[in-house]
């Protein structure tokens, strides 16, 4: 199968590759930008409400992921509105553990619904197999291509295998992880054997998807937080690290931003021993912990609150310049420092948007 956009890409971090056209694409790698490209996690979805209007008539929300033309359509909405330099494939983390054969739900206004897996359930995992089931994933992101323009940077993803694990043991989003957490200390094989598939059929996937197209991936481990440093090595270092290694041994130089949510002071460790191109930062973490604790020549990605977005005006305006200043002296993607929320006017993020053009 062809690669397609990858020509350039070298193996060697040292050297960047050539230029791409594409502003973001090129400032991940190592291409200085005379403005920081900006995306808004989780842009596609509630708060537009051609998104609403879509999704009533799409089925439950795995059936609007695995439907092509439709999640196709959703990634290219928020492009429409507003002047972005990436879209992002509209799809789920937790498509990954549906591939893998255990049982998802997503109840409207509830979140996601997994039947908790148990020690002994990890061995009938399904592998290298289970991703024909993302097939019309990658069908969309070859729509997604094929419909976005050259200079737009397609950014595609997966959760991290701590992140997709605390899901799959728990059955459910929770506030501190505590069953993924007792689970890892009382079933070590279990949970390592866990993790080891997680992270096979994940490099799997994002090879797929860059050759699907897209040409960037982000590593989506928004649980970092509330482990100690010895779990956050094992349970968030080391998986990511292998993801990084995997992709880039198919596909040499494979650009990839780690969004470790909540690492705080394990931030520099997480980008020196995973090896991602940049880093997301939340937006509790302070810029200039983060000018301190990161080489310059690291590049970030982040990090305003969304709840700023909501209310708009001066204090989100500040904000935003503040981080946009703070971070002038390295690599900066300007992004929240977690997903937008349902609840945010358009005008705002047309405001917001407009700030990070024309300061
Ligand atoms: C933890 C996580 C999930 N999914 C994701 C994460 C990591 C990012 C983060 O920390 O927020 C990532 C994700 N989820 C979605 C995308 C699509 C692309 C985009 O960012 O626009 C992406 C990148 C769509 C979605 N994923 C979900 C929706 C809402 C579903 C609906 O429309 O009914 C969307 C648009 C559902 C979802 N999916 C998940 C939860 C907890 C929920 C329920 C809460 C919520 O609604 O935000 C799991």
């Amino acid at each position: 199968m062809k690669i397609q956009n990858l020509d350039s890409f070298q193996g060697d971090r040292r050297l960047p590759a050539s230029r791409t056209g594409k502003r973001l694409l090129d400032l991940v790698l190592g291409h200085e930008q005379e403005r920081p490209p900006v995306w808004i996690m989780r842009q596609a979805g509630r708060y537009l409400p051609e998104y609403r209007a879509l999704r009533q008539t799409a089925g439950s929300f795995l059936d609007l992921c695995y439907t092509p033309e439709l999640a196709a359509e959703v990634t290219l909405q928020p492009l429409r509105r507003f002047p972005l330099d990436a879209a992002i494939l509209f799809s789920d983390i937790l498509v990954v553990p549906d591939a893998m054969g255990r049982t998802v739900r997503f109840e409207q206004g509830e979140g996601p619904r997994l039947e908790p897996i148990r020690p002994e359930d990890v061995a009938n995992l399904k592998g290298e197999e289970g991703l024909a089931h993302l097939a019309p994933v990658f069908e969309t992101v070859r729509l997604v291509r094929a419909g976005l323009s050259p200079e737009k940077t397609l950014i595609g993803f997966c959760g991290s295998p701590w992140t997709v694990a605390t899901y799959m043991i728990a059955g459910r989003g929770t506030t501190d992880q505590g069953p993924a957490r007792l689970f890892a200390l009382q079933h070590p094989e279990a949970f390592a054997a866990l993790i080891d598939r997680l992270v096979d059929f994940s490099i799997a996937y994002l090879v797929e998807q860059f050759r699907a197209g897209c040409d960037v991936v982000q590593l989506f481990e928004s649980w970092a937080m509330n482990l100690d440093e010895v779990a956050f090595a094992e349970r968030v270092i080391a998986p990511n690290r292998r993801i990084v290694e995997g992709v880039r041994a198919a596909i040499p130089g494979a650009p990839i931003i780690g969004f470790p949510r909540g690492a705080a002071g394990l931030v520099a460790r997480y980008v020196e021993e995973t090896g991602v191109d940049m880093v997301g930062l939340d937006y509790g973490m302070p810029v200039d912990f983060a000018n301190t604790a990161l080489p310059a020549s690291v590049g970030v990605q982040g990090n305003l609150d969304p709840l700023r977005v909501v209310v708009g005006g001066e204090q989100m305006r500040e904000r935003a310049r503040s981080i946009i200043a703070g971070f002038s002296g390295r690599r900066h993607i300007f992004n929240l420092g977690h997903g937008i929320v349902p609840e945010t006017p358009i005008a705002h993020v047309e405001e917001l948007i407009n700030l990070v053009h024309n300061g």
